[in-house]
């Protein structure tokens, strides 16, 4: 690996803003938000930026190229995770009495279990730069409505047109869906959802990215530049100088 490597708290050069890469993919970091599954922003996200190993960006921007001649973009919800923020997940988890997002995102999966069955995890590819959370948007795109605080929550798996209005396709569950019914290969999705988990799933595999079994939205680079480096520098264009 490269020697940056081993310094955890700055970014390496190889770390890049993923808009400077390719500015035609969308994105909504929910964890610069309180759109997520703790409900607050979330540590170490300073910007609703997207960042990656210039690796990853460029294996995105192939299938992004792959996927506007079809009709479709990709919408990344997550990318680089500094440890602070994976810390922030770990702390909220011990507090078993905080559910105030179940009703949307585990509304069936007891919040004690979310890391053993693998929903979150306490070192997180995405730390290592060159993992993504992401989606397919239809062209042309409808407009993103933005989540209101405390606005009543609807089950991340309830039907399309009830759950919370994603722009982005069918995906038979909304983003951060801790159910199997956001397995990737779960058999009760079907028709146009199942035809769009397979497009995002195929599309960037012959980039070059594995998607996780349990989450349908969530892809690392085969080849990623820094396998065992775990960065904590936040989420930042500052960071990158
Ligand atoms: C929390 C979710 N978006 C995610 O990325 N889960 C995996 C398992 C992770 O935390 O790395
Ligand atoms: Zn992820």
């Amino acid at each position: 690996a490269p020697a940056a490597a081993s310094d955890k708290h700055g970014a390496p050069p190889e770390f890049v803003v993923l808009h400077d890469v390719d500015p035609t993919i969308r994105y909504d970091i929910r964890y610069f938000g309180r759109h997520n599954f703790v409900g607050d922003r979330i540590d170490g996200y300073r910007q609703p930026q997207c960042i990656l190993t210039r690796h990853a960006a460029t294996a995105l921007r192939t299938a992004q190229r792959t996927l506007l001649r079809q009709g479709y973009t990709l919408k990344v919800y997550d990318c680089y995770r500094p440890q602070r923020a994976v810390d922030h997940f770990v702390r909220w988890a011990t507090d078993l009495d905080d559910e105030r997002m179940k009703a949307e995102f585990y509304p069936n999966v007891d919040k004690s279990r979310l890391f053993a069955d693998g929903y979150i995890a306490e070192k997180s590819g995405h730390s290592r730069g060159s993992t993504l959370d992401v989606t397919l948007v239809k062209l042309p795109a409808g407009p993103q409505r933005p989540y209101r605080p405390g606005e009543p929550l609807v089950a991340c798996f309830a039907p399309v047109e009830q759950r919370f209005p994603d722009n982005g396709v069918d995906m038979g569950t909304g983003y951060d869906c801790f159910d199997p019914l956001s397995h990737t290969d779960n058999p009760a999705i079907t028709g146009a959802a199942r035809h769009h988990r397979d497009l995002l799933r195929t599309t960037l595999a012959d980039a070059g990215f594995r998607n996780l079994p349990e989450e349908w939205w969530h892809f690392t680079l085969n080849d990623e530049p820094f396998p065992d480096t775990y960065f904590d520098f936040p989420v930042s264009r500052g960071a990158l100088d």
